[in-house]
């Protein structure tokens, strides 16, 4: 997966869901960290859409607690055939041993996306710039995925987003919560190169998110 086009990621936590989402998605989005026994059934995957392998760390939002574990369940995922991306938290390039993750998965050829969340709020501008410039530096895609308060949040994210994406930066961003929810159809626009859906909305992996059939559909009709 080179994301060079946009990319939609169905969200799943059981990779069973696959053939519901082949109509609309481009991905399967894989949360490892929460499913039951990730490693299994990626082995037992024989679906057609590539996986983009994610395993949330507890600080960043998600399940996964031990990050030994976490990193090492990652890395194993990376080098199998199914996976074309991994998700590593840039906080793990940086400060952990997320390096050695996307180390592995640079040798067996799959991609590395960066990302950084914050489930509070946006930062200013300038701090968005700063974290997608460092996402950028260390992976093939820099993903931000922030909190929007109100509108004129979004409006900083879309200004960053189209800053990179026009400088010829792989970059994939969205505002979660309900004043960002539009984001997710129009970051594309601006040239975010990868959008996350459930393929129900009852099993929506962050607030704010258009069911996979949805967005499918406003993304092609605003492309
Ligand atoms: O990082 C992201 C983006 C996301 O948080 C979203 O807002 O759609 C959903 C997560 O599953 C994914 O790993």
């Amino acid at each position: 997966m080179n994301f060079e086009e946009f990319v939609l990621a169905a969200s799943v936590t059981d990779l069973d869901a696959e053939p519901r989402a082949r109509e609309h998605a481009d991905a399967v989005e894989f949360r490892m960290d929460l499913a039951s026994d990730p490693l299994a059934a990626l082995g037992d995957y024989d679906g057609e859409l590539p996986v983009l392998a994610t395993n949330r760390a507890a600080w960043e939002g998600g399940e996964a607690d031990d990050d030994e574990t976490r990193l090492a369940e990652l890395a194993e995922a990376a080098e199998l055939a199914c996976v074309g991306a991994v998700d590593v938290e840039l906080q793990s390039l940086t400060e952990g041993e997320g390096d050695r993750v996307a180390e592995r998965a640079r040798r067996a050829g799959t991609t590395v996306v960066a990302s950084v969340h914050d489930f509070e709020r946006t930062p200013p501008e300038t701090d968005l710039r700063g974290l997608l410039e460092s996402a950028t530096d260390h992976a093939d895609v820099g993903k931000l995925a922030v909190t929007a308060e109100d509108r004129g949040d979004v409006l900083d994210l879309l200004a960053v987003t189209h800053e990179f994406a026009s400088a010829g930066e792989r970059v994939a961003t969205m505002a979660m919560g309900e004043p960002g929810r539009h984001s997710r159809a129009v970051a594309p626009v601006y040239g975010s190169k990868i959008g996350y859906a459930p393929v129900e909305s009852e099993d929506a992996t962050a607030p704010g998110q258009y069911d996979l059939e949805t967005l499918a559909r406003l993304v092609d009709e605003l492309a």
